[in-house]
């Protein structure tokens, strides 16, 4: 059974079609890349999945749950939509703190290890607003990172990162599949998505299609 399934979701904003008819099955422990020119519904694809966006017409099931109908919001999904999701007053720990789910006695472990897996020092303290780029994209990963979910949805984890970072991402998302999970991830760099997912979808004119299958 798919992890994600999308059937005939249709988005229009402000009467713009922005997703024509989408669908779509994500298994599990695969990785998949979606790239697109810009405005072509990427984002906007991404946060319906997580039922931050409502389709017109159409279902989304996450791990068996319709989102907005069973479930107003895809649970046990991590997301990173880069530096909108983070408060910029507040230094990483305590972002990540805001995060968590679940109530944990081992809590300050478990925001130190999100942090070392992107590659940020866990004794930083400095507020989120004195971070470079960079540092703010690593972080937002480790927002999806922190709660240990099964799916991993990425917005442009790239932005931000210069080639070090990117193939440090690179090895982490293969990580993340070695650790068996799900994830979905947007990019404009073709190198990156060639290079980090199994499957590539190209999304245009609000249509989807899948553009390599390399297999996982
Ligand atoms: N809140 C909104 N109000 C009006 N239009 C919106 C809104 N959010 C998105 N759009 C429009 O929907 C379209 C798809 O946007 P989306 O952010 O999904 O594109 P994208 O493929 O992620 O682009 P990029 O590569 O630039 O990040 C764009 O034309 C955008 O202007």
């Amino acid at each position: 059974m798919p992890i994600i399934e999308l059937k005939n979701v249709t988005k229009k904003i402000n009467h713009r079609l922005i997703l024509d008819n989408i669908s779509l099955t994500i298994d599990q422990h695969h990785i998949y890349g979606i790239s697109g020119p810009n405005g072509s519904g990427k984002t906007i694809l991404l946060k319906a999945i997580l039922g931050f966006v409502k389709p017109n017409t159409g279902n989304i099931t996450v791990q068996g749950y319709k989102i907005r109908k069973d479930q107003m919001f895809a649970s046990n999904v991590g997301f990173s939509f880069g530096e909108e999701g983070l408060l910029p007053m507040f230094d990483s720990q305590t972002n990540l703190q805001l995060l968590l789910k679940h109530h944990q006695l081992n809590q300050s472990k478990v925001i130190s290890t999100a942090l070392s897996k992107v590659g940020l020092d866990p004794y930083d303290h400095r507020k989120v607003q004195a971070f470079s780029l960079g540092m703010k994209q690593r972080l937002s990963i480790a927002c999806a990172l922190v709660n240990d979910d099964p799916i991993i949805i990425l917005d442009e984890p790239t932005n931000g990162l210069d080639k070090k970072g990117q193939l440090f991402l690179v090895d982490l998302i293969q990580q993340l599949k070695k650790e068996q999970k799900t994830v979905l991830l947007t990019s404009h760099d073709e190198f990156f998505l060639k290079r980090s997912s199994d499957h590539i979808f190209q999304i245009n004119d609000g249509k989807i299609r899948i553009e390599t299958a390399q297999g996982g």
